[in-house]
């Protein structure tokens, strides 16, 4: 059993004093493995962040010291009591009895004890005797308790008060979305209808919330793929002068052929407005403006010099060798490339990667214009079996590195969408609550996006912990298609999105595509294709290269990687299609969807076939 120790004081934290708590409570831990400990001020946040860090590591019991006292800088317990899912009031009330034989002083003592998650937390005065003391009222006992939390069940320590419980067996007794407290209790048919991938675009469509509207600068990098929410007109004409197009001389086009004084320069630049008149010539730069009286530019290779000022450093004569120069010619008039009070986007378009729109805005003078705002997503990985792979620790028997949450926060991120990486969650209802929590209020995702425990098995938690601790609305919690069976989209209040994905690797990442990135492109602005429920990826028809067998009951979207052969799109297998091979997303940039046996009336589909594929990256060469 693990053990960490928060040594909570202002004094400590700072160096003003040394901590002698640690020591003391470490040599009293007997079979108990000291993993972690801290010191932080008397201050809430660190207070929490530190239990909570803890408790996500799965840390078994901490001890906290300091802060339970009167004074007003002790707020060690109101640190610690909302983190509590279930208070320990016994242990308490053991360790005040227990100080106050020594002194009437534990009187003023205000410790808390109960259970975050599967972490026991006990709050302890802060000298090393006060703690030690109320440590050992409660030593004895805490075994116990820690070995009843490692179970399902309490009741599994009292084996007697299990037999009148059989009944549960069957799960028509169940309420559908009960948190069971015991295995033998679990649901044996998910209470989730498998619905179809059409009835979830429709559950999607109808619970995104609806687009906000945002300025932003045409620089920040999140302007690319947002969606432009109001129309941009020009204010401006451009050119709003008029300009050459070539380097030469701006002449009056009647003059015609023949030799001139070069009366002016005009350069691109802040300039003075000068005045032709006929019989003379401007010298000009590609971009600069045209004199007054001049309505025509000769390029200069269409010269030649005639006479130069005294000392040589200027131009005083040139001939125009050009002949049939017609007026405007070599000139941008005003308003020609863009007209003042001309629409410049319209609402509803999409300011592309390409910087097209970007270069219009700024061409006629605008810096910021609004657009929908994009929601930001939270990705959470579920699991005990998961260590992060940038951790670097060695894995354990039965444990496996996290490829979901890499995996999806290089798909989200790459699709233009802020990410808050909210790392690995233990099953258990507690952390889950307090990560997603955290994550909805203090870090204010507006989608979070989690992988794992969806499906049937008994730490299987996400769906009972999204409707009965967090009260959100489950809108569907199975789908009929491979992989991605127990997808789960639920709602909490008007404005949060959870997708909960299967934890299989390839499931997840498919369901990101399939039903993800949609409800993401509507939140923020993009309207579906006609007839369609919510805006996708590009579907587009391919061949198939090979024969592909089907699956039985459910249609499925199988990794193909798709190229242009002789006119045509042509998909081909990335090879072993199996849930949990994310290796079959290698090279893949599209999604063959292909029917189930039961629905098209064969098992396989043969090279040649064409059906619809979803294009999850570009077609290369
Ligand atoms: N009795 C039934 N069992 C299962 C069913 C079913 O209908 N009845 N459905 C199967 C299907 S289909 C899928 S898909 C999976 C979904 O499982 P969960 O969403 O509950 O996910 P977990 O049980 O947590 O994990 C499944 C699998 O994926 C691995 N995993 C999880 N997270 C990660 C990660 N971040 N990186 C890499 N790999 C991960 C995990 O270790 C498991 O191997 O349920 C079937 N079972
Ligand atoms: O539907 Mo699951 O995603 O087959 O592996
Ligand atoms: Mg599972």
């Amino acid at each position: 059993m693990t053990v960490g120790i928060l040594v909570v004081s202002q004094s400590v934290s700072r160096g003003l004093s040394a901590d002698k708590v640690v020591d003391a409570l470490k040599q009293r831990l007997d079979g108990l493995e000291l993993k972690a400990h801290k010191v932080v001020p008397d201050k809430k946040e660190d207070i929490q962040a530190a239990v909570l860090d803890w408790v996500r590591q799965d840390i078994k019991l901490i001890l906290t010291a300091g802060g339970t006292g009167f004074s007003k800088t002790d707020i060690t317990p109101e640190a610690i009591e909302p983190l509590l899912d279930r208070k320990a009031p016994g242990l308490v009330h053991a360790m005040l009895s227990y100080s106050l034989q020594i002194t009437p002083f534990a009187m003023l003592a205000r410790p808390v004890a109960g259970v975050c998650g599967e972490t026991l937390i006990v709050t302890l005065p802060g000298s090393p005797k006060g703690a030690t003391e109320n440590f050992q009222a409660i030593k004895e006992i805490i075994g116990h308790a820690l070995a009843q939390l490692g179970t399902e069940s309490s009741r599994s320590l009292h084996k007697e008060a299990r037999s009148g419980h059989h009944h549960h067996h069957h799960h028509g007794n169940l309420a559908k979305h009960e948190l069971v407290d015991s295995v033998v209790a679990r649901h044996r048919v998910s209470p989730y209808p498998a619905i179809s991938v059409d009835e979830a675009y429709s559950k999607i469509s109808e619970n995104t919330p609806g687009p906000e509207v945002i300025e932003v600068s045409i620089l920040e990098p999140r302007i690319v793929g947002s969606v432009v929410a109001e129309n941009v007109t020009a204010q401006m004409d451009v050119p709003n002068f008029r300009a050459s197009i070539v380097d030469g001389y701006a002449v009056i086009s009647s003059d015609g052929p023949g030799v001139y004084p070069v009366v002016s320069v005009s350069h691109a630049s802040k300039n003075d407005q000068k005045q032709l008149v006929a019989g003379q010539i401007a010298r000009i730069t590609t971009g600069a403006p045209l004199p007054e009286g001049a309505d025509a530019v000769v390029m200069v290779e269409e010269t030649r010099l005639v006479e130069t000022t005294e000392g040589g450093s200027e131009e005083k004569l040139v001939e125009i060798l050009a002949k049939n120069v017609r007026a405007g010619e070599n000139i941008r008039a005003v308003g020609s490339d863009t007209r003042k009070e001309s629409l410049v986007l319209a609402k509803g378009s999409r300011i592309s990667p390409g910087g097209g729109e970007i270069g219009a805005l700024a061409s006629v003078g605008v810096n910021k214009i609004k657009v929908y705002r994009k929601p930001v997503i939270g990705l959470l990985s579920t699991g005990n079996e998961l260590q992060d792979v940038l951790a670097e620790n060695a894995l354990h028997y039965g444990e496996i590195y996290d490829s979901n949450r890499p995996t999806l926060v290089s798909m989200v991120q790459n699709c233009g969408y802020e990410v808050v990486d909210l790392g690995i969650a233990p099953d258990n209802k507690g952390s889950l609550v307090k990560i997603i929590r955290d994550a909805v209020d203090v870090k204010k995702i507006d989608c979070l996006i989690t992988t794992g425990g969806v499906s049937m098995g008994e730490l299987d938690l996400l769906k009972p912990t999204i409707e009965n601790e967090l009260h959100g609305t489950i809108h569907f919690g199975r789908v009929r298609m491979k992989p991605g069976k127990p997808t789960t989209f639920a709602t909490i209040g008007r404005s949060t999105v959870i997708f909960a994905l299967p934890g299989n690797p390839a499931s997840s990442s498919v369901c990101y595509h399939l039903f993800v990135l949609p409800c993401l492109l509507k939140w923020q602005g993009i309207e579906p294709a006609l007839g369609q429920k919510l805006p996708t990826e590009p579907i587009v028809k391919v061949k198939l290269a090979e024969d592909l067998k089907l699956d039985p009951q459910r249609p499925e979207y199988q990794r193909v990687s798709i190229r242009q052969r002789d006119m045509a799109l042509v998909a081909t297998s990335t090879g072993f299609q199996r849930s949990s091979n994310i290796a079959s997303f290698k090279k893949a940039n599209g999604l063959v969807c292909l029917p189930a046996a039961s629905d098209f009336g064969k098992t396989v589909l043969a090279t040649g076939t064409v059906v619809d594929a979803i294009l999850i990256d570009q077609i290369y060469m």
